[in-house]
């Protein structure tokens, strides 16, 4: 049976403050992410973080070479094994505009061989992923493919996963033993116990850089103490509704860019806790 998430479900799972919170209870997330030329990526999945409530962001990114950083939201550093070793207590987020060269392997093959506990993996951290020999990862670990990075883990083709999606969402858990999110129009997430579906996101969402921003909103979760499978839930309802939000106010789909997404996550989960606002 797939359980299909609702506002309702989603609400239940909004981290809350009180007045006396701090940004430990925030708590960190560090964006492994944005290369050479793809500087964006990490941009964007920072930011998605510290709009979805993360107290501390921090982005190692090739970034830190260039004077006119605008982002005085997050904490930067460049790629380094010994910075990472630093931050694993922290949710590592890794992989938009990484690339897939030696150096970056090397960070990924850290996290697996140390059992780094909280580790989410998109776009290029799942192209290398698909290259090594890994047996299982912790059941604390979220991977956020695509249909063709799903393909990509499995050795299989693109055709076969968009045809029978829940049966290689399956495998893929399976083979890895942590939560998986097969992204997509309808997208499903398996911890080998059971099947979540969200189905809320809109056609605005078919753009470079979306998923960028809901890998930065799952870590956020993840950090402020949800548990993987909540995280991931949460990450993508949220996504989903603030493309459907930013519709309704009259947007035409083709327009969205990521960060209309990252300005919408504020009112959306304003809006979503239950307060009467427009969206
Ligand atoms: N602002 C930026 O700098 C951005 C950087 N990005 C990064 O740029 C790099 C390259 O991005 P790409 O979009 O080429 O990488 P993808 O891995 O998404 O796409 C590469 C190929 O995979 C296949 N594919 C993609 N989506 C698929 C789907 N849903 N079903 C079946 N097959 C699918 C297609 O053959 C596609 O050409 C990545 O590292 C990515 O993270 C992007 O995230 C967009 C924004
Ligand atoms: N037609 C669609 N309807 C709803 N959501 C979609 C649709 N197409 C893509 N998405 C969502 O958009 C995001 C795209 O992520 P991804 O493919 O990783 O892009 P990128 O790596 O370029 O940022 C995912 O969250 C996916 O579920």
């Amino acid at each position: 049976m797939i359980i299909k998430i609702d506002s309702k479900d989603a609400k239940n799972l909004i981290p809350k403050r009180s007045k006396l919170s701090s940004k430990i209870d925030g708590g960190k997330v560090l964006i492994v992410a944005g290369g050479a030329g793809l500087h964006g990526a990490g941009i964007l999945s920072a930011l998605a973080a510290t709009r979805s409530g993360a107290g501390y962001t921090h982005l190692m990114t090739d970034l830190v070479k260039y004077p006119w950083v605008k982002f005085p939201d997050f904490i930067l550093h460049k790629f380094s094994l010994t910075e990472l070793k630093k931050n694993s207590k922290d949710v590592i987020a890794m992989g938009p505009g990484l690339g897939t060269a030696e150096s970056k392997k090397k960070l990924l093959r850290f996290l697996i061989k140390s059992k780094i506990e909280k580790v989410v993996l998109d776009a290029d951290a799942l192209t290398m992923l698909s290259t090594m020999k890994v047996k299982q990862l912790p059941s604390t670990w979220i991977l956020t493919p695509h249909e063709g990075e799903l393909a990509r883990l499995l050795g299989v083709t693109s055709t076969s996963v968009k045809k029978k999606r829940v049966e290689h969402l399956i495998m893929a858990q399976k083979k890895f033993g942590c939560v998986v999110l097969l992204k997509g129009a309808e997208s499903l997430i398996s911890d080998g116990k059971r099947i979540q579906k969200v189905s809320n996101g809109t056609v605005a969402l078919a753009k470079a850089g979306t998923g960028d921003v809901l890998l930065g909103m799952i870590a956020a979760f993840y950090a402020q103490g949800l548990n993987q499978v909540e995280a991931t839930v949460l990450g993508t309802f949220i996504h989903g509704q603030a493309s459907a939000d930013w519709m309704k106010k009259g947007n035409d789909h083709l327009s969205l860019r990521p960060m209309d997404l990252i300005e919408q996550i504020p009112k959306t989960i304003f809006k979503l806790r239950g307060n009467v606002v427009k969206v």
